[in-house]
């Protein structure tokens, strides 16, 4: 008889997570997560999006076992991390940002060693499933370090799956991984998702979680600053610069009805607008009304320094204070 399990409404639920890293007698103590809350629902494909430092490892760490919290619960798959943490390590795959490569394995041993970690039977084995999947079948017996780095990466992502969790973690896929190779990772990881595999993406590049991800959180210095879906989030986001540089030399900025304009070096000024709001044939019109002749004109798109700002300050012109 097949038992019916309910499958939970999120795959995993983060409340008041804390982490500071105990000091030592050179290093003061470091706080890495800031009380962070975050539901990720089953069948999802989440990107957590923040720049270096921001928390998002320490956050995928801690989902994993490998560091201890300070303070919040945690939950994968319905189970508690504190109450269950074998059946909750149980439910993730993870990818680790570094290629851990096993060097006296071959991929199909690899596969068959970290099944046999899991207590995957024989006859549930699918090693060699897993090597054609991630385009690895011609290599399943090479020796491991004979492969190249993003073969390596597809190898560890099959490696996560050995087990057949139902979501899968990956820690920063495409550092160091070609362009074709990428675009063949994710093709794999968008069709295990349809099958229904929830998937976390961590990532420092908006680019790929907006082309990836349903839904994408945004972590800055421990904190959500935003977790919104994704066409949700760009709406939001709109904003760019248009740089003007006058022809001659301006006595002082320009007053361009409409618009806020920011000094440049060497006399140039910015005028940032809303995509959805204004053209640049509007910021222009209203530059060359304010009486400015045009020498020169390039644009801007935000980078994510600048979403940081917009978020967490609510004005991107705003100058974070507590930056060197
Ligand atoms: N083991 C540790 N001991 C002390 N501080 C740590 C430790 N690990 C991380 N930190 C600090 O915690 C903060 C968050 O780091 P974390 O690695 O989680 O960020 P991240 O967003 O994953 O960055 P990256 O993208 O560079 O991996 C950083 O200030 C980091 O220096």
């Amino acid at each position: 008889m097949t038992e019916t399990i309910a499958l939970p409404d999120n795959a995993i639920e983060v409340r008041g997570l804390e982490k500071t890293y105990a000091g030592t007698k050179k290093a003061a103590p470091k706080t890495a997560l800031r009380g962070v809350d975050l539901v990720i629902p089953r069948g999802s494909m989440f990107g957590l999006l923040g720049p270096n430092g921001a928390g998002k490892s320490t956050l995928i760490n801690i989902l994993s076992g490998i560091v201890n919290k300070s303070a919040g619960t945690v939950t994968i798959w319905g189970r508690d991390i504190d109450k269950q943490p074998r059946d909750a390590a149980a439910a993730l795959g993870v990818v680790p940002q570094e290629i851990v490569a096993d060097v006296f394995f071959t991929p199909r041993e690899a596969l068959e060693v970290q099944a046999g970690f899991y207590g995957v039977p024989k006859n549930e084995r699918r090693s060699d499933e897993l090597l054609a999947a991630l385009g690895l079948s011609d290599k399943a017996n090479a020796y491991v370090r004979a492969l190249s780095g993003g073969m390596k990466r597809r190898l560890m992502v099959a490696k996560a799956l050995v087990h057949n969790p139902p979501i899968l973690i990956l820690d920063e896929p495409t550092a160091g991984v070609d362009v074709e190779l990428r675009r063949q990772l994710w093709e794999y990881v968008r069709k295990i998702n349809a099958e229904g595999v929830t998937i976390l993406l961590t990532t420092h590049y908006l680019e790929e979680a907006q082309e990836l991800c349903d839904t994408i959180a945004i972590v800055n210095r421990g904190q959500v600053v935003a977790c919104e879906p994704t066409p949700q989030l760009l709406r939001r986001l709109d904003t760019r610069n248009v740089v003007v540089t006058p022809e001659g030399e301006l006595d002082g900025l320009p007053t361009v009805k409409g618009f806020e304009v920011v000094g440049r070096p060497n006399g140039a000024f910015a005028i940032s607008y809303k995509k959805g709001q204004s053209s640049v044939e509007q910021v222009l019109a209203a530059v060359r009304a304010a009486g400015v002749t045009i020498a020169d004109i390039s644009t801007e798109d935000p980078d994510l320094e600048d979403v940081f700002l917009a978020l967490t300050y609510g004005d991107a012109s705003q100058v974070d204070p507590t930056k060197d």
